[in-house]
């Protein structure tokens, strides 16, 4: 059943731990300032500019070392301080970092225990340190690099574009993310703009957790295609790219003509699939009957169970949830750690939701019984959000139109079907997609412009 209501985008969530704005220096001296520690080293010389207010207008910051920590007080008087060891341990010059391999040279045992800075100079390019190495060994530290990787305290979460989601519920059906097919399967050689389409639609992805792909040929092949034009296919267990019937060939609901409710696919896995596509190539209709596909923002109900039940969204935060696929013969699959319903990255940010009811495995090895009662609470809240006809996007896909799933993010399902209907499609892996999608970005839209270079910007 398709419902329709007034258009309605829920605006994007900021992250669960929002922090400072980013801190903008901006820079008008052109003079390198040159401090030196006291002679002794590993005294606690305090180097640096004495704090006058004509520094402060230079938006250079003064830096102070000494034996153990390097002191930043920037323009805006914040500060923040760096141990020297994670100074030099993240030098990039070409005796530390590999220019091409972008890897690091240094081994943990080469960097001295004592290390610091004998000398210290700033300018609008960076930090510069000599350090207490036998070869005087010098590094510089754009100002950049200092302000994003400032942990001590941290200065800023780089909450750029890629972070930021646009959270939906069934309204979605009145402005659904696509874009066309054509786009991307043009090639560079013709000069066109393949590239920035593949760019663009994982960009929706991204922002929306899903995408159509319009006007793609209805056939198994030119589907492949157009994934792999994407990024590379996921081999499992079902093969790589897989066209599949209601005939039970794998030990699988996908496999028959039940319905399926929302849910997303691989939670067996340790790393569950990062996209799933799909590309209905035939449902003849009449005589066949429903096959309609679900989708459910999982960050957004999640964001909603966030706000009614904060205590059940930190029990799915934090009961890890065994699954398994155990239907087909010679397929065991049951990953070593399990995993809760919802998991943060370093940020406290929702990264990924891992919501499968039918491949859930036998809860409670190792919970209390309270936890036991709590987390079916908390689950049963969870289900009813997104069994809600606010979150329920129904579509009936068409043959021709592809559709790609953040499957880390949003669930998909489908009601029950009669008649012959063939489904095909295949798995990303959540780091491929991802990846491509930072280079590609490298490659065309620099979202703003950054002082890192290439050195700078990676290993994040
Ligand atoms: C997509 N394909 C039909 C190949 C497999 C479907 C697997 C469904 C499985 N219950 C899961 O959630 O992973
Ligand atoms: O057949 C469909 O429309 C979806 C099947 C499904 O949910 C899956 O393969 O995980």
């Amino acid at each position: 059943m398709i419902r329709r209501s007034a258009p309605k985008i829920v605006k994007a969530i900021p992250p669960v731990s929002s922090r400072a704005a980013v801190v903008d220096i901006r820079y008008i001296s052109n003079s390198r300032r040159k401090f030196t520690t006291a002679e002794s080293g590993l005294s606690n010389a305090r180097v640096g500019r004495p704090p006058d207010t004509t520094s402060r207008s230079s938006n250079i910051p003064t830096v102070n070392s000494d034996g153990e920590k390097t002191k930043i007080i920037w323009p805006d008087g914040r500060e923040t301080t760096f141990d020297n060891y994670f100074l030099f341990d993240h030098c990039r010059c070409s005796k530390c970092f590999h220019e091409q391999t972008k890897q690091r040279l240094k081994t943990l045992s080469e960097i001295p225990s004592d290390i610091h800075p004998m000398s210290v100079e700033v300018d609008k390019t960076g930090v510069h340190l000599t350090w207490s190495t036998s070869d005087s060994h010098k590094s510089t530290f754009p100002l950049e690099f200092l302000r994003r990787s400032a942990y001590d305290p941290p200065l800023a979460s780089y909450r750029d574009d890629k972070e930021s989601r646009i959270l939906w519920n069934s309204t979605i059906a009145q402005s659904p993310p696509n874009v066309l097919y054509d786009e991307i399967m043009s090639t560079e050689k013709e000069g066109s703009t393949g590239g920035r389409a593949i760019l663009k639609l994982l960009n929706k992805i991204h922002d929306f957790g899903f995408c159509f792909v319009e006007n793609v040929p209805t056939t198994g092949e030119k589907t492949k295609e157009l994934i792999e034009k994407v990024a590379p296919i996921r081999n499992t267990h079902y093969g790589g790219f897989w066209q599949f019937t209601a005939d039970l060939s794998h030990g699988d609901l996908a496999y028959s003509n039940e319905g399926l409710p929302a849910h997303t696919d691989t939670t067996y896995f340790t790393d569950p699939a990062g996209l799933q596509i799909f590309h209905l190539l035939s449902h003849p209709s009449p005589p066949g009957k429903g096959g309609t596909t679900l989708l459910v923002d999982g960050f957004y109900t999640a964001s909603l169970l966030s706000t009614l039940y904060p205590t059940s969204y930190s029990l799915l935060s934090r009961l890890a949830i065994p699954a398994h696929a155990s239907g087909t013969e010679g397929t065991m699959l049951r990953p070593p750690l399990s995993q809760p319903t919802l998991r943060h990255d370093e940020k406290g940010q929702l990264i990924q939701i891992r919501w499968n009811n039918e491949d859930r495995g036998v809860l409670g090895q190792g919970w209390t019984p309270d936890e036991i009662k709590g987390w079916y609470q908390a689950a049963r809240r969870y289900d009813e959000l997104n069994r809600s006809e606010d979150a329920e996007y129904w579509i009936q896909l068409k043959p021709g139109t592809v559709l790609f799933i953040d499957n880390w993010r949003v669930m998909h399902g489908r009601s029950p079907f009669t008649g012959s209907r063939t489904m095909c499609g295949a798995y990303i892996g959540a780091d491929d997609w991802l990846s491509r999608r930072t280079a590609l970005t490298k490659k065309y839209e620099i979202r703003k412009k950054s002082i890192l270079d290439d050195n700078w910007s990676v290993g994040w």
